[in-house]
């Protein structure tokens, strides 16, 4: 675990971690030099030596307070500059790890998710505190030889007592150390949720039924409820804490001062020089403050080694999906895609969504996917997408299981607007790219698909047209002229400008639409199908909608029904069969032909 975050350190600045060490042992070496020069000082005045001796250790010490000042300053930018790298670079690698992981498991698992939190908030600076700990219990550790031996030389027994009065004091640090850690393991769901509370009181996208709702206070006090449980945990914890240091410090200076009375008794009968008072004085007050530095900073480190757990933990976490080490290619698809016998749950805690689904989707036809809430339709698609893989059973895309095949590869012949597309804070132009990253310069690419989305005219009205920035989280600091704030867009708009993202896709061998026009207008939705189907005559694509009108026209509709597909065939096929759809249909197509009833209530 230590190995882990020095090897961190070293691969984030290695010439700096060699400093640090460099100071950390001068740091050490001063205070006893200090205290010998002043005991030699105080022993030459008394004994009368010659002024260019006395001369010559004075200046010796003054230089010494130079270089005391210069070591502790260099020590702070040293581990300012230290903390700051080894922060960056476990951040990287804590995020590069989450962005290899390929599916959505990981991240839709509450328990995975803690450790996150705790790794987010603190295993990014726990590697460069593991470090500086360690610097600093190194240094402890060389001033405490240092002046035991300075001791050692006065008093070979007061220089045992005051080691071995250190002890309780190391072992309750480490246990309450111990504890602070599981508390933080404990807090952390409780941590969470207070952030949840927090976040729905400043989130614009939720101050609407936080506002009509009138829920405010009822966010607030469970906010202000989870943060008084955190702290009355804190609170028992730091009591603890208190009795504890106060029983040991009490120890210390009782020892210090029996120590004191001692050795003043020796002087005044002779037996010790004057300067062996300051000696001792500059020993025992070293000694103790370079044990009670220690003492706190293994506790620290103890601590800080433990939740570095949790970084790790997250770094390391296995994938969750297996992805063959020499996958199979993803080849243009030609044949199809078919669904075998899938069965499929989230896990063994929940119940199965798909239970022997069969589905066949031939390459260059449309599929329209239909069921009631929460049948599996969106499960479907985070199969098809390989975000997930089938409990049992297969997916083959041209025969190829998709648990053979690279996620990142087949998801580039993906094309996809999901259900809870996103709304990034970033830049019209930026927003359309995310869908291929690679066409972020080409102008006419990224018009063009704003164009087949029905977007292109309001990005163009905009105040710098494809740059403005479509976000209220953030100033626009590169419009120079006038208003610095960004764009609002609808939630029809934003629906387009994911439309427009797949639309970068519109050659891509498989065109995933999961509720593409929920939120258009009938003319806007009328109109985007059109396009659409036009574009994609002659490919493949799954289209899930509970507007029925919207999909009617596919090439064959499947129905999903109590985790299988129970109807499979065209519009007029399975309004004849009379099931499911045909009941759908008729409801829907009824709420347009009838009159309306002014009786009814809804
Ligand atoms: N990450 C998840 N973990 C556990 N259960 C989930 C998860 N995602 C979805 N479910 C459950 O799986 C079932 C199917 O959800 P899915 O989103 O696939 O339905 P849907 O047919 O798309 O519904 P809708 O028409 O409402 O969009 C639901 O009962 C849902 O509660």
């Amino acid at each position: 675990m230590t190995g882990k975050a020095f090897t961190l350190a070293w691969q984030a600045r290695p010439r700096l971690v060699i400093l640090a060490v460099v100071i950390a042992v001068t740091t050490a070496a001063v205070p006893v030099t200090v205290a010998w020069l002043t005991k030699f000082i105080l022993d030459a005045i008394v004994l009368g030596l010659p002024t260019s001796t006395l001369l010559v250790l004075a200046s010796l010490l003054a230089a010494l307070g130079l270089v005391a000042k210069a070591v502790a300053e260099g020590a702070r930018y040293c581990q300012a500059e230290l903390d700051r790298s080894i922060a960056l670079q476990a951040q990287s690698r804590l995020y590069g790890a989450l962005n290899r992981l390929p599916g959505l498991a990981r991240l839709e698992d509450p328990a995975f998710l803690n450790q996150l939190r705790l790794a987010q908030t603190m295993g990014g600076r726990t590697p460069g505190q593991i470090l500086s700990g360690f610097l600093s219990i190194s240094t402890a550790t060389l001033g405490i030889l240092g002046f035991v031996g300075s001791l050692f030389s006065l008093s070979p027994i007061m220089a045992s007592v005051i080691l071995v009065s250190v002890a309780p004091a190391l072992l309750a640090e480490i246990a309450l150390s111990r504890r602070r850690v599981s508390m933080h393991l404990r807090l952390g769901p409780r941590e969470r949720r207070e952030i949840f509370y927090a976040q729905l009181m400043t989130d614009a996208q939720a101050a609407k039924e936080v506002r009509l709702y009138g829920i405010g206070s009822f966010l607030h006090t469970r906010m202000v409820a989870e943060r008084q449980a955190a702290n009355a945990e804190n609170r028992a914890l730091d009591r603890r804490d208190l009795t504890t240091q106060l029983a040991l410090g009490g120890l210390s200076a009782l020892i210090a001062g029996a120590g004191l009375v001692w050795t003043i008794i020796r002087a005044h009968h002779g037996a010790l020089l004057i300067g062996d008072i300051s000696m001792f004085i500059a020993a025992v007050a070293g000694l103790q403050g370079q044990l009670a530095g220690l003492v706190g900073e293994v506790a620290r480190t103890h601590g800080q080694i433990s939740l570095f757990k949790s970084f790790l933990a997250v770094e390391g976490a296995e994938p969750d999906l297996a992805v063959a080490a020499r996958p199979a290619p993803v080849p243009p698809l030609s044949q199809g895609i078919r669904l075998q016998d899938v069965w499929f749950r989230y896990s063994e805690e929940h119940p199965w969504i798909l239970r022997g689904a069969c589905l066949d989707i031939p390459a260059g036809t449309s599929m329209g996917l239909v069921g009631l809430n929460g049948a599996g339709k969106t499960t479907i698609v985070k199969l098809l997408t390989r975000m997930y893989d089938p409990t049992s059973g297969r997916i083959t895309w041209d025969g190829t299981d998709l648990r053979d095949v690279d996620p990142g590869e087949l998801r580039a012949r993906i094309g996809a607007v999901f259900q809870d597309f996103m709304a990034y804070d970033l830049s019209a132009r930026e927003n359309i790219a995310v869908g291929r990253l690679d066409l972020m310069g080409d102008t006419p690419a990224i018009e063009a698909a704003a164009r087949e989305a029905g977007i292109d005219e309001k990005l163009r009205s905009l105040p710098r047209g494809y740059e403005t920035l479509l976000t209220r989280l953030f100033i626009d600091e590169d419009n120079e002229d006038g208003d610095a704030t960004g764009v609002f867009l609808s939630g029809g708009q934003w629906q387009r400008m994911a439309l427009a993202r797949a639309m970068l896709r519109r050659e891509s061998d498989l065109l995933i639409l999961d509720e593409p026009s929920s939120g258009l207008d009938a003319e806007a939705e009328h109109e985007v199908h059109t396009r659409i189907a036009a574009l994609r005559s002659g490919r493949t694509s799954v289209l899930v909608s509970h507007r029925l009108g919207a999909i009617r026209h596919a090439d064959t509709l499947a129905v999903l029904q109590d985790g299988a597909f129970a109807e499979v065939g065209g519009h007029d096929e399975l309004i004849a069969r009379n099931g499911l759809y045909a009941r759908l249909f008729q409801l829907q197509a009824s709420g347009y032909r009838d009159p309306i009833d002014t009786t009814t209530t809804i």
